[in-house]
């Protein structure tokens, strides 16, 4: 097992390149299934869930390249439509392989998912809504065997609760169907919108991503595209996060302030100073006292669930009290004990995390339970005194490019020991 050594006491400072977002690439790569042509994808992150996806992919019988950060993906060549559990089991998302697989072959067979460290996450609203359109569903022994006579049909769909994979699996299905879908409290998150672009080179027609609303009228086939994947906001967030806490000051490039408005304004309450221009975010903690905020996690554009485990951290190391409620997991604090383990003060009460008064951490041994526990945990060792070792990093690699190696070339003293 990989661990990473983190020295702390450095204040973050320069520049670091943003990556293409892990949350859009997924179903972006997946959206390939529902063409017979060629897909070319560009700022694609190295992650080992992208690593998943294509052999996902790759089983179905798809010819997958994958050169830097650009894959080209040719579904042309699919021979099977069955997601099997070892695959699924190991990325929860692959479960968006269900619509395309059924929009185009009129089967899937795809391993229920599972729950993981943050809650039971379960499929419901995904199968609801294929039923919505069509398909005759069944689960037994731990797969969803789904259906359809010719094509899928438009319907209107209501999601009882607001679903980005759901929205995202529906969206993708309704692009091949015949008749006009509409998606209705649909998910609004900006990777929603990215896929709705990438579907719509493809020759989708989709209107309304964005909105809660998503209106898709079916088409009969669709064509290859090109498509670079937009910047990962919570990659973003995290980085700004990390140079909060050290009291830093870095620039964020090949990224968009818009996408992390309700991360920057919680930034800003923290008394950051952020600016940003086109494309790059600037942060500016030097000489400023970092003072504790209220969250509340929501659907987009609310602030983000996956920000809320490093703003956790960031309240432990702030002056006065901060409380954080998530409201979307019912089991994302994970990152408590071990935070705990390094000197952190927080109370636990439901879904809220109270952290009463500034800490002092101390680098001690802990374990990565989840992706962005693990960013917290890496966030508190570099303001711990000492040297903090977390184990169990493949959680972090899910969805962090080269992040010891980003980290380092802000000044951080981290390194990975491979065992
Ligand atoms: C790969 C990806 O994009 N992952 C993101 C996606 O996950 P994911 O798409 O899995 O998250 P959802 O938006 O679906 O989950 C939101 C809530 O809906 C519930 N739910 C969902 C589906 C369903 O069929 N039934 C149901 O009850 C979930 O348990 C959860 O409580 O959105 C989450 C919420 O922004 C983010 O934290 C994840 O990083
Ligand atoms: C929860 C996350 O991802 P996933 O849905 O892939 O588990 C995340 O990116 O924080």
């Amino acid at each position: 097992m990989e661990k990473l050594l983190i020295e702390g006491g450095q204040a973050l400072s320069g520049s670091v390149i943003i990556s293409g977002a892990k949350n859009a690439a997924l179903p972006i790569l997946i959206s390939s299934i529902l063409t017979a042509e060629q897909c070319t994808y560009t700022n694609v992150p190295k992650l080992q869930d992208i690593g998943i996806t294509c052999q996902l992919l790759e089983q179905f019988g798809t010819e997958v390249s994958a050169n830097g950060n650009e894959v080209v993906i040719n579904a042309g060549t699919i021979n099977s439509t069955v997601a099997p559990y070892d695959l699924v089991n190991r990325m929860r998302a692959s479960i968006l392989v269900l619509g395309p697989l059924l929009a185009r072959f009129g089967h899937a067979e795809v391993s229920l998912p599972g729950g993981c460290a943050i809650g039971a996450r379960p499929v419901d609203l995904h199968i609801e809504g294929l039923k919505k359109l069509g398909a005759e569903i069944t689960v037994e022994a731990g797969y969803v065997n789904a259906k359809v006579n010719g094509r899928l049909k438009g319907n209107r769909i209501y999601m009882s609760t607001v679903s980005v994979g759901a929205t995202e699996n529906l969206m993708m299905a309704a692009a091949l169907a015949d008749g006009t879908t509409v998606i209705e409290n649909a998910a609004r998150e900006p990777e929603i919108v990215d896929l709705a672009n990438c579907l719509n080179k493809m020759g989708a027609k989709v209107t309304g991503a964005g909105s809660n609303n998503i209106e898709i009228e079916g088409v009969e086939t669709l064509h290859g595209c090109e498509h670079s994947i937009m910047p990962d906001r919570i990659e973003t967030g995290t980085f700004l996060v990390a140079a909060a806490v050290t009291g830093g000051e870095i620039t964020c490039l090949n990224t968009d302030y818009h996408l992390v408005e309700p991360v920057v304004e919680k930034l800003r309450d923290a008394n950051a100073l952020v600016t940003w221009d086109e494309n790059s975010i600037h942060l500016d903690m030097r000489g400023r006292e970092l003072k504790a905020v209220n969250i509340k996690t929501l659907p987009h554009p609310g602030f983000p669930t996956d920000m809320q485990a490093q703003f956790t951290m960031l309240n432990v190391v702030a002056d006065g009290v901060g409380t954080i409620t998530e409201t979307i997991f019912e089991n994302r604090f994970m990152h408590v004990p071990e935070l705990r383990r390094m000197g952190a003060t927080i109370q636990l009460e439901g879904n809220t995390a109270i952290c009463p008064a500034k800490n002092k951490l101390m680098g001690a041994q802990v374990v990565s339970t989840d992706l962005r526990a693990s960013a917290s945990l890496v966030i508190a060792g570099l303001v711990a005194e000492g040297t903090t070792q977390l184990d169990e990093v493949y959680h972090i690699d899910r969805g962090y490019e080269e992040i010891e190696k980003k980290l380092v070339g802000l000044g951080a003293k981290i390194t990975r020991i491979k065992n």
